[in-house]
């Protein structure tokens, strides 16, 4: 395991649902974190049946186990990054959002709404508390472009749209908004996610994998990027690392025979620890290193 320059072990907290295909959800991050040597913890806020093919159930806790369990951890653990992904519904998250007030570590939000196959995992309704209680939060916020388009009402069609989008996140309050573009497959060969930050916008491009084994991208990319921040990593470097490990970990599952729908990805891959990223540039890793490249936009 990873340790900090005090010496102790990373950590890291998910609260975030159960993926019985153990492909998203808390299994997803909690294999991201020990891929990262983070050690990590989970807070359960929904249990789903769920595989490749699609979602069978699901099954939102009360909310008083979810805030039992917050409790159970933080009273004898610490964190050195927290992520939050499915929270189900708005109880959840106005107890998930009154718990992590004034904590003082980062905290990544991705505001998971809906599955690949498009089944929801939090009501339309719910989505104004996610505005209000958890945006504030994000240190990171990382929705795919329909999520962005929920949460901001600006219609996403191309990279020009998700940059808009992500500087309309951070308006609502996340420090860093992170717009990923693995669904604007219009836009070419590259997945090209934008990072909003400060007045500045910073991108980062893989090569798109012409694969469906892209069940649960969006939890591997948001707890690689709390992962990173758990070791200390600086916002566009924990980034970089996070789109690094997913491009690999889509790229070595591509052949994969796990699940007869949208597959897993490869969560044993390694990350890349880039140098020093600078804002306002846009970087493409091609599997191996990144190279800065001239802004998109
Ligand atoms: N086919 C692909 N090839 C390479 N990178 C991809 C591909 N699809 C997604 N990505 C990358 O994976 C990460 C997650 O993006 P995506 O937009 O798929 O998240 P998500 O929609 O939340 O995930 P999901 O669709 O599983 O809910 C981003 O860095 C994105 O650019
Ligand atoms: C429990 C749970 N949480 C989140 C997602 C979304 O997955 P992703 O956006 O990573 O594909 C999911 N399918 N199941």
């Amino acid at each position: 395991m990873f340790r900090r320059p005090d010496g102790h072990v990373a950590r890291m907290l998910t609260i975030a649902g159960s993926d019985s295909g153990g492909g998203a959800g808390i299994q997803a991050d909690l294999k991201t974190a020990h891929q990262f040597g983070v050690y990590g913890m989970s807070v359960l806020t929904a249990v789903t049946a769920q595989n490749t093919v699609g979602v069978q159930a699901v099954y939102p806790l009360p909310v008083d186990i979810v805030r039992a369990q917050l409790e159970s951890v933080r009273d004898d653990l610490s964190f050195d990054a927290i992520k939050t992904g499915m929270l189900g519904d708005r109880a959840a998250i106005h107890a998930v959002a009154d718990a992590l007030a004034g904590v003082d570590c980062p905290i990544v939000v991705d505001p998971v709404m809906i599955a690949k196959g498009g089944e929801a995992l939090l009501h339309p309704d719910d989505v104004a508390a996610v505005i209000e209680r958890m945006l504030p939060l994000a240190f990171v916020a990382t929705p795919n472009a329909p999520e962005a388009e929920r949460l901001t009402g600006i219609s996403i069609r191309s990279l020009a749209d998700a940059a808009r989008a992500a500087e309309a996140l951070a308006g609502l309050g996340a420090r860093y908004a992170v717009v990923k573009g693995g669904h604007l497959e219009g836009a070419g060969h590259l997945a090209i996610d934008v990072v909003f930050h400060d007045g500045t916008w910073t991108f980062f491009a893989a090569p798109r994998v012409p694969s469906h084994k892209t069940h649960g991208t969006g939890c591997t990319f948001s707890s690689a990027v709390a992962a990173s921040l758990a070791r200390g990593a600086r916002p566009l470097e924990a980034i970089a690392a996070a789109k690094s490990y997913i491009s690999r970990a889509i790229a070595a599952a591509a052949d994969w025979d796990v699940g007869r729908g949208h597959g897993p990805t490869d969560h044993s891959q390694s990350p890349v620890w880039p140098e020093r990223m600078e804002a306002g540039r846009m970087y493409l890793f091609d599997g191996h290193q990144f190279a800065e490249t001239a802004p998109p936009l």
